[in-house]
């Protein structure tokens, strides 16, 4: 499968199970889910999964990114790290679009304690079905990354 299909999915301990639930859903609409886990409850750090999963969208090796924490705040934080990555934290559908569609965000992050599991996968099939506008957003963009 080409790399624009590939989507590399992580989590802390706080959203195994959900973001397991969308690496299945996203499979079963075409895409390449890329679970880089952790598959285990122990307590981990999610600043190691957020850049995980960031350093393989700022590789190439994969065109986008799901994330998750409880809040999927820090985790957002610590993907935002990363050289070049964009990532956003999205609690409905319109502002998963929007990160795409204005920001170029690569990464979508979501928080397993605030979002019922049916909301979630709605907001990544909002994020995943949404592409960039460019034009205007084009010129901020840019000017996040220092241009
Ligand atoms: O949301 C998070 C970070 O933003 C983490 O998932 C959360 O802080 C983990 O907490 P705990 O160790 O109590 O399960």
């Amino acid at each position: 499968m080409s790399a624009n299909k590939r989507v590399v999915l992580s989590s802390d301990h706080a959203a195994i199970e959900l973001r397991q639930a969308i690496a299945k859903h996203i499979t079963d609409l075409g895409w390449d889910a890329v679970d880089i886990g952790p598959t285990t409850p122990e307590s981990t750090h999610y600043p190691l999964h957020g850049r995980a999963a960031a350093e393989r969208v700022a590789s190439g090796d994969c065109a986008l990114g799901i994330i998750l924490c409880g809040t999927g705040q820090g985790i957002m934080m610590a993907a935002n790290k990363v050289e070049g990555i964009r990532c956003g934290v999205c609690s409905d559908t319109f502002s998963a679009k929007m990160i795409r569609a204005h920001n170029n965000a690569q990464i979508l992050s979501i928080g397993a304690r605030v979002v019922g599991d049916s909301l979630a996968l709605e907001i990544v099939e909002a994020f995943l079905a949404t592409e960039f506008e460019g034009g205007r957003h084009a010129t901020r963009v840019d000017m996040i990354e220092g241009a």
